[in-house]
């Protein structure tokens, strides 16, 4: 077959050069059941050409819900795995996942989810943690890697996004690589270590961010390789929300907290390395910062958003590392029209190096989370609204929350329904889920204000958050919700936390059958 001069440019490992096929040359070795690994990390550097493939041939032979797959990436994968969740491709899924079809396929039972934190999936994956059942002793049959470029010794540039590629790769059957072609090389951005089990593992050895002490692609046997794929579709992810006063108003309160840390000696003028979340939120929060005249600022990160490249570009970041670049096409045109520069700044590294929480705590990051609802004793849900319906998952929320210097959760006091533009409250008398713990949390900031948790204890905890976080909607409910259990704990000795159980979650069922949150009155209890 005929191959363009792009892929051979790209492809400099030449004994690969006879394995190239076409996507649907690939389909016959697909079957219903087994256990597949893409590459890619919050919808960038998944591959596209061969996941298309299969879905035309699905669609072709109506085998929607015959012909599926256990599917593990990284983290969420993009518009791929949404249409593969849209014509029943999936068995099950893991470790987190982005896109209304995927799941409402979740939250509707067709798909099997967990969710893990990141920076742990891809090494219970190695360990067979999630494959106990197979009888063949394989994990999984084929990791299906995107590459930017294939060096002289046959192994792996990734582009965008490192993610758990190392891992899946290191246990895979089988490999498929898709070159894509239509995205410039991301050689030399990347510093990647490769997996060792226990009892072999040694420290990760990085005490700063720029770092790197890994090698600059994956390596791999080519034997494993079978094919050879050439793609040609860039990465899309959709525009954010610009951010508005509700935004700003959250990321001025942190502005204020920073500065005060670092008047009283808790932090350096040029804070610590920052972890930012995914959404709309984290990434204004970011925007925010972008106007604070913070100097040399650094990042220790997951996901790099769109608002970092403002911070790389009014001076204020001098180094990023994450295990993602998330950018729009704006963002990408924006990265690539400075490449030279950029690609100095930043490095890409595996999501068990970039969410490890050793780095983390030794480091001292700044962890910026936006969760679903935040408890009056700082419990926080992240990933089930009403305790039930999964958003995104857990991400690597948990990974940075836990360990941090600093673990912040950011959210707007209210969030609209369809009946009520304030009828649903952030802050809630009891976490109808919990991902983040009252031991994980230090700061709490919505566009009312801050609330300082470091120190007290939970009776104090819900006082703060209620004056500082509340929306004024519903600060009188929560404070009546915690006098009244006051009482009622007194009365049973148990005022360390008081909740009544018979009204905790009162607010939620007054949601699902109402559409807010304001709750008329509360059940008698005694
Ligand atoms: C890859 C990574 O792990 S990055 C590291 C951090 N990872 C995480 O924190 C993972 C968990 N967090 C998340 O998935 C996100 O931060 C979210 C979903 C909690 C918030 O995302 P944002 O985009 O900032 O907030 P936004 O207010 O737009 O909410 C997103 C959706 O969740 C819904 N939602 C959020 N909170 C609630 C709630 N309490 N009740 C009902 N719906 C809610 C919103 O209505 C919105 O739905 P829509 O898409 O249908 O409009």
């Amino acid at each position: 077959m005929t191959i363009s001069n792009l892929l051979k440019e790209r492809v400099r490992y030449l004994p690969y050069l006879k394995k190239v096929k076409q996507p649907h040359e690939l389909i016959p070795l697909f079957k219903n059941g087994q256990y597949l690994g893409w590459s890619g990390f919050t919808g960038v550097g998944t591959p596209k050409a061969v996941p298309d493939a299969l879905i035309e041939h699905v669609e072709k032979n109506n085998l929607q819900g015959k012909l599926k797959f256990n599917l593990f990436v990284g983290a969420s994968a993009g518009p791929e795995e949404n249409k593969w969740a849209e014509h029943d491709m999936i068995i099950k899924r893991a470790p987190h996942q982005v896109g209304k079809p995927i799941a409402k396929a979740i939250n509707s039972g067709q798909i099997k989810f967990f969710d893990k934190h990141l920076s742990m999936f891809p090494q219970d994956l190695m360990y067979g943690f999630y494959t106990r059942e197979r009888t063949d002793n394989k994990i999984l049959d084929y990791m299906i890697i995107e590459a930017t470029a294939i060096k002289e010794d046959g192994s792996i540039v990734p582009g965008p996004s490192v993610g758990g590629s190392p891992e899946f790769m290191a246990v895979a059957d089988k490999i498929i690589v898709e070159v894509n072609t239509a995205t410039p090389s991301f050689e030399g951005i990347h510093d990647i270590d490769m997996p060792v089990n226990p009892p072999y593992r040694q420290p990760y050895p990085y005490v700063k961010v720029d770092d790197r002490c890994g090698v600059d692609s994956i390596p791999l046997d080519p034997e494993k390789v079978i094919a050879i794929v050439e793609s040609t579709t860039r990465d899309k992810v959709p525009p954010n929300t610009p951010s508005d006063e509700m935004s700003k108003g959250i990321a001025n309160n942190l502005v204020e907290f920073f500065r005060n840390e670092v008047k009283h000696g808790r932090l350096p003028e040029n804070l610590l390395p920052l972890q930012s979340g995914i959404g709309n939120i984290a990434n204004a929060v970011i925007e925010g910062l972008t106007d604070a005249n913070f100097k040399h600022l650094n990042v220790w990160t997951e996901v790099l958003q769109d608002s970092f490249l403002d911070l790389f570009e009014n001076g204020s970041l001098d180094f990023a590392t994450a295990t993602s670049i998330r950018l729009t096409e704006n963002g990408f045109e924006r990265a690539f029209a400075n490449w030279d520069s950029f690609k100095n700044k930043i490095c890409l590294r595996s999501q068990v190096v970039s969410n490890n929480p050793e780095m983390i705590r030794r480091l001292g990051v700044i962890a910026m989370n936006t969760p679903v609802e935040v408890d009056i004793y700082a419990h926080a849900n992240s990933t089930n609204v009403n305790g039930s319906r999964m958003l995104n998952g857990l991400g690597g929320s948990a990974d940075f929350l836990r360990n941090a210097k600093l673990s912040i959760m950011h959210a707007p006091s209210a969030r609209p329904t369809k009946v009520d533009p304030t009828g649903i409250s952030s802050i809630v008398p009891m976490a109808s889920h919990v991902d983040q713990t009252e031991h994980d949390l230090d700061i709490l900031v919505t566009e009312q204000g801050l609330a300082d948790l470091r120190g007290l204890c939970p009776r104090d905890r819900a006082r703060e958050i209620i004056k500082q976080c509340a929306h004024p909607d519903y600060k009188s409910l929560l404070t009546d919700y915690l006098e009244r259990s006051e009482h009622y704990a007194a009365k049973h000795g148990c005022l360390h936390e008081p909740h009544m159980l018979k009204n905790a979650f009162k607010f939620h069922t007054n949601l699902a059958e109402r559409g807010t949150m304001k709750v008329d009155k509360w059940d008698e209890v005694d």
